[in-house]
């Protein structure tokens, strides 16, 4: 036990982590998943067959992140397809699994349209089901281009912000290659000013109560050997305070068409204080995550996750169960309130970094102008 973390402390492995791949071995197709929940303490394969377990997977949070989950959501109408399940039935139950990555339902509704339209035309399910495959395919492909896009886009945006190098970056929740099919988000960002040598310190808050921080951006920070240090979420108002952060990065869930961002929770207050130390806010997501059917930051909705993640602790090496299966920290029967996401107004964003291009100030009127832009007329 005491040394599980070592190969963690000197960590030479690769830094690509695969986190997710589609595999034909002769029992038949299935997807592979590097189980999150059980990082960093061991690097642990799900293999799953069918939707209800990929469904499983999302819940508990083995996979997780907006962009994977859209992936996921894709290879998972795919998986069902392929294996001859009611593809429809898996859909509903996929995007249903979480509420508020709306990547999630942009990858279910890709690979089903792409199922439906070639079912309709060829009448042939292999058919209809080697096109959902495709259209997975596609996505992942097209999430690992944009993520590349993204991270030269916010690089030039911290050399305007920030002429004079050496940043000090505040990044919340976790946003690297366990969430996309490349180098992430925000991460991705932090990593391109990194190889710049332009990343003076990566401030990773823990992330509670879950742990995304610690767990997964820290596991992340040393596999690519930047100089980074964790802190406790409530930690980051003195060293905002001390003059130790020059920018703030972060991923988002769901942007909605006015520019309110949903986050994981914590990137509300992190905004507060950004703008109250007149440092900059920095939104990275690709297109993908802009929701032109949901009007504003009120009409998000925000995943609520069971109390017992709160009352209770539990270390990685445990696989994730149910409520009592962890170390309690507070009194039986104590009632918790744990939101997984919290929406931040456009106001207080500095910036959103797409594959396209940054937005800044952020407006629905630059927001729509950027999907226009790219071909994705789906705002207003
Ligand atoms: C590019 S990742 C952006 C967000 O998905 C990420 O910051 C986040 O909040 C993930 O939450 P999680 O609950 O771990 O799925």
């Amino acid at each position: 036990m005491a040394d599980q973390y070592a190969q963690l402390r000197e960590d030479k492995r690769p830094t690509e982590i695969p986190v997710i791949r589609w595999e034909e071995p002769p029992e038949g197709p299935v997807l592979v998943l590097l189980d999150q929940t059980r990082l960093p303490a061991e690097e642990v394969e799900l293999v799953c067959t069918d939707a209800p377990a990929l469904v499983e997977a999302i819940r508990s949070l083995a996979v997780r992140g907006a962009p994977l989950l859209g992936i996921a959501g894709a290879y998972g109408v795919a998986l069902a397809a392929v294996r001859g399940f009611d593809v429809e039935e898996a859909a509903r139950a996929l995007e249903g699994a979480r509420p508020t990555a709306v990547n999630l339902s942009v990858g279910v509704h890709k690979a089903s349209s792409a199922y439906r339209t070639a079912l309709t035309k060829t009448g042939d399910p292999a058919a209809a089901a080697t096109a959902a495959l495709a259209a997975a395919r596609t996505l992942h492909q097209e999430d690992a281009e944009a993520s590349a896009r993204m991270a030269a886009h916010g690089l030039t945006l911290l050399d305007e912000l920030l002429p004079g190098g050496g940043h000090r970056i505040l990044t919340h929740c976790n946003t690297g290659s366990l969430v996309s099919g490349g180098e992430g988000t925000a991460l991705a960002v932090a990593l391109a000013a990194h190889r710049a040598g332009q990343l003076r310190r990566l401030w990773v808050d823990e992330t509670r109560p879950l742990l995304q921080g610690a767990r997964l951006t820290a596991y992340e920070a040393a596999r690519h050997g930047m100089a980074y240090t964790l802190l406790t979420d409530n930690a980051a108002g003195s060293l905002f305070a001390a003059g130790e952060v020059d920018a703030v990065l972060i991923g988002a869930d769901r942007i909605a068409a006015d520019g309110s961002v949903a986050n994981k929770v914590g990137s509300y207050p992190l905004a507060v204080l950004a703008r109250y130390h007149h440092v900059p806010f920095i939104v990275v997501a690709p297109l993908t995550t802009v929701d032109a059917q949901t009007p504003d930051g009120a009409s998000i909705e925000v995943e609520q996750r069971p109390g017992f993640e709160v009352t209770e602790v539990r270390a990685p090496q445990v696989p994730v169960a149910g409520a009592g299966d962890g170390i309690p920290v507070a009194p039986l029967g104590t009632q918790a309130y744990n939101p997984a996401f919290d929406v931040t107004p456009p106001e207080l964003v500095t910036a959103i970094v797409t594959e396209e291009g940054a937005v800044s100030p952020v407006t629905a009127g630059a927001l729509a102008e950027l999907c226009a832009r790219s071909g994705r007329a789906t705002i207003g």
